[in-house]
């Protein structure tokens, strides 16, 4: 059982904001490093009172949204000291990997923010995304997915939190050709994997006061690997009593989420990979959009956060990217690195900004550029 004194307290985004009436509930995200190796954030300031944070500005639209970050924080005095990395792929021994300059910048600094990377379709280099993360054994993509106050959509009081196995599963590219026009893909599924996400998606509903976890799967079909996820979901629900455990068939699920996603506000949804995937960005869907939905890599060493969406090469480089999504990943990183002050600062600037309504971006139906929303957010701190 789970010793509350050993955890170190981490909030999850949203942590509450200054208008009651969104999402009043503080919200704490504390992890019990034992049961989840996740390292507590064990960075240091510099001399200058200062951390240091690797930053990955990314492809098409990461280095306007990473700039509209980093105006934010200089402008909100964040301590945050940004190292730029490269991780354009490198080979070594024949195996693409991250250049070893970007993995020790990540390991001594325990956290990175990253924009998105583009992954070439069909031949070319292996995403740079699951390099990433199997790199540093980033085990739990946490993706929240809530209503952004005076954004209206069809769905009011979305309040999602979906966990993705981040590892292996369908991502994990084992592919080879049989025969001339036979190709077969394995999803590779690992008790090793599964009880570490699926104990990480239980503590966090219990730390962040969701009373049920729900695994979402497809054992019928695939019932030796996800028979395997769900077996192991069903063993894990027996450590956390407190928590109800149910499950979902995903297809079933996709269509009760988009017609009523209420239902699914006092759940953890919990699934393998290329699930977590899909249903990430449907949810983004049903609050605006994929520029407002924050994500965190979770590991036991590292933690990498990002945005839900790609490098959007359809907008990239005319300034009409919505930052907001890579913003509130940066406020899951400050709440990650126990810098709540700065985080509650920027957050409630940037909520304060998008149900002001006059300074939004373009796929919210505003006309501002990015860099206007951006200084739009730094009058509201
Ligand atoms: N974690 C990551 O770095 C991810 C990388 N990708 C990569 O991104 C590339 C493009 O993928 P797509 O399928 O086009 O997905 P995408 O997420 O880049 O874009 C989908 C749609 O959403 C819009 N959009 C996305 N982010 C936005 C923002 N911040 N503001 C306003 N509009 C936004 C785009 O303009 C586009 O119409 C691919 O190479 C893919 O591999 C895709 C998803 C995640
Ligand atoms: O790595 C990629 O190209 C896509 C990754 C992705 O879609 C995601 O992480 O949500
Ligand atoms: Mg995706």
């Amino acid at each position: 059982m789970i010793a509350a004194g050993r955890c170190a307290a981490l909030r999850q985004w949203p942590a509450r904001v200054g208008r009651p009436a969104f999402h009043a509930q503080a919200r704490h995200y504390s992890v019990t490093r034992e049961e989840n190796k996740v390292a507590k954030f064990p960075g240091t300031k510099g001399s200058d009172g200062k951390y240091t944070v690797s930053l990955i500005e990314g492809d098409g639209i990461g280095p306007e949204i990473s700039q509209s970050v980093k105006d934010i924080f200089h402008a909100a005095n964040a301590p945050v000291k940004w190292e730029p990395i490269d991780v354009s792929p490198v080979f070594i021994d024949g195996k693409q990997s991250i250049p070893p300059d970007a993995i020790d910048s990540i390991t001594r600094n325990f956290v990175a923010l990253k924009g998105p990377l583009a992954t070439p379709v069909g031949k070319g280099h292996v995403s740079l995304n699951l390099t990433l993360r199997r790199t540093f054994n980033l085990f739990a993509n946490v993706r929240p997915c809530k209503s952004i106050q005076g954004y209206k959509t069809p769905y009011d009081n979305v309040d999602t939190v979906l966990i993705r196995e981040n590892t292996e599963g369908e991502y994990s590219g084992i592919e080879h050709v049989v025969v001339d026009g036979v190709v077969q893909s394995i999803k590779l599924i690992t008790r090793d994997a599964c009880e570490r996400v699926l104990r990480f998606a239980f503590q966090y509903a219990q730390d962040v006061g969701k009373p049920k976890v729900r695994a979402v799967h497809k054992a019928t079909i695939m019932k030796m690997s996800d028979g395997l996820f769900l077996r192991i979901a069903q063993e894990i629900a027996k450590e956390y009593p407190n928590v109800e455990f149910d499950s979902e068939l995903l297809d079933n699920a996709c269509l009760r989420v988009v017609s009523d996603p209420t239902p699914y506000n006092d759940k953890v949804l919990v699934m393998p990979n290329l699930y977590g995937d899909i249903l990430s960005d449907m949810c983004a869907g049903l609050i605006g959009g994929l520029g407002l939905t924050p994500s965190g890599n979770i590991g036991d060493k590292c933690s990498i956060f990002e945005a839900v969406h790609g490098s959007a090469p359809d907008i990239a480089g005319k300034g009409l990217a919505n930052p907001t999504a890579l913003l509130l990943s940066s406020i899951m990183m400050l709440q990650h690195m126990g810098l709540y002050e700065h985080a509650e600062k920027i957050q409630s600037a940037i909520f304060k900004t998008l149900a002001d309504g006059t300074t939004i971006t373009g796929d919210l139906g505003g006309k501002a550029k990015t860099h206007e929303y951006a200084d739009a957010v730094i009058k509201n701190l």
